[in-house]
């Protein structure tokens, strides 16, 4: 693939970044390229430390389910934790502990989940440079039935070639941002993320109508506008309709993929990454509609 390749959609490329809005073809600029070229110094650490990826986007857009996808597709899904080149954490792992007053507060749903202050980003950044320095780290699990850390749960992560963290607010941090060595924005519209979080919150997160709406009209909705949405700028892709675009996560599974073969650390091991001919969308055998 050529490295003046260039995406030529309906994006358009600022400042070394690429704004894509509707259509993709390839995903490559001259800047990426560069940027590629230089993996042992973007972030001020060496070169054996992980790709880091942050990946942004409102709630329910997909973000999980975007990592799922580069995962899968980077051949990692079945290895066992300790075998795994490719990790995913959460940013959900990073939420503060909670004082009695704000703790009664969450539970009738009147605590700001999607303000900044929720999150301990000095703890957060604090473990990136730990798994940046290529070190195991262990990242809590968030319950958010008991709107806590849960005291007994956490993920090992193990020394890894890539490492994807998502969240609502992944780039909102400056210190944490600036570690990233490649930054996704996952772009669904607010319908479709507010008609996913409804069930997934009754369903999976113990709550009811009442309470996810009141939530997400009187917090979740104008975090996002005011300190969400801004932070889309930062983005090197952005990715409209999220987990559907398999073109575009084809196209950043590959640029992982060869960022990774250049860069002077081991060469992983990856599964043969599919083209974009080869994917499900292209040949028919896509799950979901756009
Ligand atoms: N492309 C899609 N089509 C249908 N449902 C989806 C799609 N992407 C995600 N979902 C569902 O929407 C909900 C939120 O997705 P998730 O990936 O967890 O979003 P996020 O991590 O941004 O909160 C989940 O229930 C998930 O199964
Ligand atoms: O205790 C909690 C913690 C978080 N939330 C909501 O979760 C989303 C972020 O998770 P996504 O998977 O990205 O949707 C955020 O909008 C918070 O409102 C919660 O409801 N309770």
């Amino acid at each position: 693939m050529s490295m003046s390749a260039v995406l030529r959609g309906r994006g358009s490329v600022r400042s070394g970044l690429l704004f894509v809005k509707k259509s993709y073809r390839l995903i490559y600029t001259q800047k990426m390229a560069e940027k590629s070229a230089e993996y042992t110094s973007t972030n001020g650490f060496e070169s054996k430390t992980p790709f880091l990826i942050g990946v942004a986007g409102g709630t329910a857009s997909g973000k999980s389910t975007v990592c799922q996808r580069i995962v899968e597709k980077l051949g990692q899904q079945h290895k066992e934790q300790t075998e795994r080149r490719v990790v995913c954490i959460s940013q959900d792992s990073f939420y503060r502990t909670l004082s009695p007053s704000e703790r009664m507060r969450a539970e009738r749903g009147q605590f700001n989940f999607d303000h900044p202050d929720a999150f301990d980003d000095k703890k957060l950044l604090a473990v990136l440079k730990d798994i940046l320095a290529g070190k195991k780290v262990e990242v809590p699990e968030y319950d958010y039935i008991t709107n806590s850390i849960s005291p007994h749960r956490s993920h090992t992560i193990y020394p890894a070639d890539v490492v994807l963290i998502e969240g609502i607010l992944v780039f909102y941090f400056p210190e944490v941002r600036e570690l990233f060595h490649m930054k996704l924005f996952v772009d669904t519209d607010s319908d479709t993320r507010l008609a996913r979080r409804v069930p997934r919150d009754i369903m999976e997160r113990g709550r009811d109508l009442e309470q996810v709406l009141n939530q997400y009209m009187n917090f979740v909705k104008p975090a996002f506008e005011e300190f969400c949405l801004p932070t889309k700028k930062f983005a090197d892709v952005i990715i409209p309709r999220g987990a559907d675009n398999l073109v575009a996560i084809d196209l950043i599974v590959q640029h992982i993929s060869d960022y990774l073969k250049r860069s002077p650390s081991e060469k992983p091991e990856f599964a043969s990454v599919p083209s974009v001919s080869d994917s499900p969308h292209r040949s028919g055998k896509s799950g979901r509609p756009h």
